[in-house]
């Protein structure tokens, strides 16, 4: 068994430099009440070793260059291995594509939040970095979970958006068919400052629906405000929900207050409008924000010749992006959700 051989507990230091591996596995103990085990790069794991109630997946750095969250994953991992907190339930963090991060982009080859449950090996294949990290994670997760199947099972997928939102923090709920959602977890988020929530209509290749799909995971995508370089987050804009992820790792019981939808704006997915021609165009501006509503009628874009209208008396939009391969989304449509399950 090592000692600590991260320097100044700066995970994300450690895995920059180590950006497509390292040298082995290792683990090392925390003055005998945590197991640490760093099993790639990106990839730590903290075990209490006291019985525990949680199993939690903290990932961030899907996106490369989406930085607040790997500054708030970092400064956590940071805490449990300086020992200023002390973790009373399992919690893998992920640091999804580091080389990304280094060439400070979305991603290098491909949009790694499309080759989840298995997109990674169809088609080509695995042929590209991403393609296998992509697996690499999932099994990441599945070695997680399966360690321990009575725990309940969390995956907060840490996202910021390329543009500004109406709605600053939101989350996208994975499509759980036969599941009711949990209010619970919403007002969780709710006091992570993430007062918004959309549910969605299908199932996906992101890396929340795999493990909610999967392994039954409270799993969401959360977005945490609008995507900045690294120094140039105001990191006051996300003490709640640091203190928030803090107190989940490091308390056995945390209270949420009851479910109360006054309290946030629950929208659900209308439709996934996906790009079929190369000349996809938006008919709004460049800069418009997340959330902005459109009535019915008007046209959102033109491709091949068609507009496609606004089908409902209003529809909001979020993640409109004309830049994306033929055949992927361009936008979510979205409608107040006024009659979802939430237990
Ligand atoms: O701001 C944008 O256009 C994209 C932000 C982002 O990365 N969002 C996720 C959402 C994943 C989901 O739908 O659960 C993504 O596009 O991968
Ligand atoms: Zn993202």
């Amino acid at each position: 068994m090592l000692s600590n051989p991260i320097k100044d507990n700066d995970f994300l230091a450690y895995t920059l430099a180590n950006p497509d591996k390292i040298d082995g596995s290792f683990n090392f103990i925390l003055s005998n009440h945590t197991r640490v085990d760093v099993l790639d790069t990106g990839v730590i794991v903290f075990t209490p070793n006291t019985p525990s109630t949680k199993d939690i997946v903290l990932s961030s750095a899907v996106h490369g260059n989406e930085t607040a969250p790997i500054e708030i994953c970092n400064q956590l991992i940071h805490d449990l291995l300086s020992e200023k907190i002390i973790a009373k339930q399992r919690c893998l963090f992920l640091i999804g594509n580091p080389a990304a991060i280094i060439n400070k982009t979305r991603f290098i080859d491909e949009n790694m939040n499309r080759l989840f449950s298995g997109a990674h090996s169809k088609g080509e294949g695995l042929r590209h970095p991403e393609r296998h990290r992509a697996k690499a994670l999932e099994q990441y997760v599945a070695d997680f979970y399966n360690a321990n199947s009575d725990n309940q099972r969390i995956h907060y997928d840490l996202h910021t958006a390329i543009r500004a939102s109406k709605h600053e923090k939101f989350a996208i709920y994975p499509y759980r068919p036969g599941r009711a959602f949990s209010g619970e977890q919403i007002m969780f988020l709710a006091a992570c400052g993430v007062d918004t929530m959309l549910f969605h209509h299908e199932p996906t290749t992101t890396f929340s629906y795999y493990s909610s799909e999967q392994f039954q995971a409270d799993a969401f995508t959360v977005e945490l405000g609008k995507v900045m370089p690294f120094g140039q987050n105001d990191m006051s804009r996300f003490i709640q929900t640091h203190t928030m992820l803090e107190k989940l790792i490091t308390e056995i019981v945390l209270e949420v207050p009851a479910f109360d939808a006054a309290r946030v704006n629950l929208y659900k997915v209308s439709r996934s409008i996906n790009k079929h021609f190369d000349d996809f165009e938006f008919s709004f501006a460049g800069d418009v924000e997340n959330f902005s509503a459109f009535s019915q009628g008007e046209v959102l874009a033109t491709e091949g010749g068609n507009a496609i209208t606004v089908e409902h008396p209003q529809e909001a939009i979020v993640f409109p992006n004309a830049n994306v391969p033929i055949g992927q989304r361009t936008v979510l449509c979205l409608v107040p959700a006024l009659s979802e399950k939430i237990e």
